[in-house]
């Protein structure tokens, strides 16, 4: 019998009849003011701001908000089971922690006591480019535990080579390759209060010990931190990529490779084309186009163009349970979570933030069960409404 999320529930409950009421709150909405009055502006506002004025963060809550789902009556939904498929590899739920740099801003740990949380509860830990702690010590801290790496496509060839290798013989198993990233977009949170952690040399663990990025340099990273800095600035990212580019990757990575940040169908037909495994549909967070597609309306259409040629994943808003089960009846074969993880990390490290996946899971398995379905792979476009559509 596979194993009842849901059963979360009445662990608390339990818990709670003796006083051991949990230490987060099990509505995640919550856990970004929370997070705020224990670390201050500069760090929360860095993980909760956007591009802009904010319209496409708004925009991908609303755009799930308006989906609403109309649940089934008398189905069998005593046995359930989360379990899914993804890029060849079993999960044992649609979810995966979201690639989120520099998470030494919200706790110490960082990255290897949110990949500590991931192996504990069987979630895939997706680690970013720009993590705070190096790629091998995050590996270790996991076990033989599911990973795949984000890269961030620098434009030095021999550091995006580096990357791959070290990658690879630190495990992870498939590679996401940001694509909506090339420039860090407008943010005025951040500008105004001017907080960018990589400037303080947060985020570069991974280029700062990598041999050919300090091929690059003038002196050793500890003699000019500096310029290393600036150096990573000029390069994590390359605004000249265009398709053909891509073969590099594919003759380099021998396993998946996803591409991240997409949106519109013509680009998915195009990663097919290019031989990739799988697309993210997702607009960072609302981090980066302002004025942007909310994330779940470009969805319907990039699952059209895909058809059976490509794995599609879903980030950007998912806050709860019933956003998974939307995003998977619009198509999406697994969702990735970003800033509630984050907050879970900064209010109580490895614990907080296995709160914030057992969470999420319990609500899913509740609300499909609630709904009529005892398995991801029944749900479909049938199972929600658009309000006001
Ligand atoms: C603080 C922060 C840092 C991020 N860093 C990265 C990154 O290094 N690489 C990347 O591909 N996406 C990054 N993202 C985007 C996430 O992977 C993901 O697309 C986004 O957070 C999903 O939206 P959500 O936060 O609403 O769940 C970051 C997001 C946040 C909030
Ligand atoms: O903040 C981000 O959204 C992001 O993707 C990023 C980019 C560079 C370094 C760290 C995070």
């Amino acid at each position: 019998m596979a194993k009842h999320w849901a059963d979360f529930q009445y662990e608390i409950y339990l818990n709670g009849m003796t006083g051991a009421v949990p230490r987060l709150p099990t509505d995640l909405t919550r856990l970004e003011e929370l997070t705020e009055q224990r670390l201050g502006p500069g760090p929360v506002g860095y993980v909760a701001g956007s591009a802009g004025s904010g319209s496409t963060a708004r925009a991908n809550r609303a755009a799930l908000d308006r989906r609403r789902i109309v649940p089934r009556m008398l189905r069998d939904v005593h046995e359930r089971d989360l379990s899914v498929e993804v890029l060849g590899r079993p999960l044992p739920a649609p979810l995966a922690l979201a690639p989120v740099g520099v998470l030494s801003i919200m706790h110490p740990d960082a990255e290897s006591a949110a990949a500590r949380a991931a192996a504990a509860q069987g979630v895939p830990y997706i680690l970013s480019s720009a993590s705070s702690t190096p790629m091998e010590q995050v590996a270790e801290a996991m076990g033989d535990a599911e990973r795949w790496f984000q890269l961030y496509w620098a434009k030095d060839r021999e550091v995006t080579r580096s990357f791959l290798n070290r990658a690879k013989a630190a495990g992870f198993t498939a590679l996401l390759v940001t694509l909506d990233t090339p420039l860090l977009a407008w943010r005025p949170r951040d500008l105004d209060q001017a907080y960018l952690p990589f400037l303080h040399g947060v985020g570069t663990a991974n280029y700062f010990s990598d041999p050919a990025f300090q091929a690059g340099l003038a002196k050793p990273v500890h003699e000019d931190p500096n310029a290393a800095v600036m150096h990573f600035v000029g390069m994590f990212a390359d605004p000249g990529k265009t398709w053909p580019d891509l073969e590099f990757l594919r003759e380099n990575w021998d396993g998946p490779i996803v591409l991240k940040g997409i949106l519109h169908p013509d680009d998915a037909r195009r990663a097919a084309s290019a031989g990739m495994d799988g697309v993210v549909v997702s607009n960072h967070g609302g981090r980066q186009v302002a004025g942007s597609v909310a994330a779940a309306d470009a969805l319907p259409r990039v699952v059209e163009a895909a058809g059976d040629r490509l794995s599609v994943l879903f980030d950007s808003g998912v806050r709860t349970g019933d956003d998974i089960f939307k995003a998977l009846a619009l198509g999406a074969e697994a969702v990735l979570v970003g800033r509630p993880y984050a907050y879970g990390l900064g209010l109580d490290g490895q614990a907080g933030v296995e709160h914030v996946i057992r969470c999420l899971l319990a609500e899913f398995d509740l609300t499909l069960a609630l709904s009529g379905h005892a398995r991801p792979a029944t749900l479909g476009p049938d199972d929600l409404i658009e309000e006001n559509a």
